[in-house]
């Protein structure tokens, strides 16, 4: 089985790996076609299914596999979102979203002038590399559960509704 991922985001490639242990995994950097900084579920969800369609554009024997982060508003209370997105060799698109967490008002606020979370959690954890490591999920948790084990619920979760195989999206403009 071939698949790509569209990013180079180790906790991104290492969920995929750990989910499809077999597969030929080839990891692409792709579009995502919505801002930088995702700000809505919506946004977040339809980021996850460019990467997956355009990861697979020059590999039409490969299942697609697009996750992406974002924040979103539930009242006035920002949370960190994630989705995926996996489409299949017959084109098939399955989609979930991944746990939420909280992010504190100083963290609202950075983003409010432009910035992207990955680089105000560097600042703010006096970490390295936030993004591609524990992640906020892992910061906001005390280290309890990591981006990459995030994501790997997130791909766990795109496996097993292909297996179903029943409920997916079969217009990508869904
Ligand atoms: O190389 P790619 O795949 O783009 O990986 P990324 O780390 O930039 O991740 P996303 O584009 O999916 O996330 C959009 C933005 O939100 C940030 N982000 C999302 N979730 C995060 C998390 O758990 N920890 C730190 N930054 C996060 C991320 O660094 C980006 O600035
Ligand atoms: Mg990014």
């Amino acid at each position: 089985m071939n698949i790509c991922i569209g990013s180079k985001n180790p906790t991104k490639v290492d969920a995929v790996k750990d989910i499809f242990p077999e597969a030929n995994l080839i990891a692409l950097e792709v579009p995502s076609n919505v801002p930088n900084q995702p700000f809505s579920d919506e946004e977040t969800r339809r980021g996850a299914i460019n990467r997956a369609l355009h990861s697979r554009e020059s590999h039409s024997d490969a299942i697609g596999i697009g996750l992406e982060g974002g924040v979103m508003y539930v009242g006035k209370q920002l949370y960190l979102c994630n989705w995926g997105a996996l489409v299949d060799v017959s084109g098939h698109i399955y989609t979930a979203s991944g746990a939420r967490v909280v992010l504190p008002i100083e963290i609202d606020n950075e983003l409010k002038t432009g910035k992207e979370l990955g680089d105000i959690m560097d600042e703010y954890a006096r970490r390295q590399d936030v993004r591609k490591n524990e992640g906020a999920i892992g910061i906001f948790t005390n280290d309890l559960i990591s981006r990459k084990e995030m994501f790997t619920h997130v791909v766990k979760m795109l496996k097993g509704q292909m297996e179903y195989g029943k409920v997916n999206i079969k217009n990508s403009s869904n």
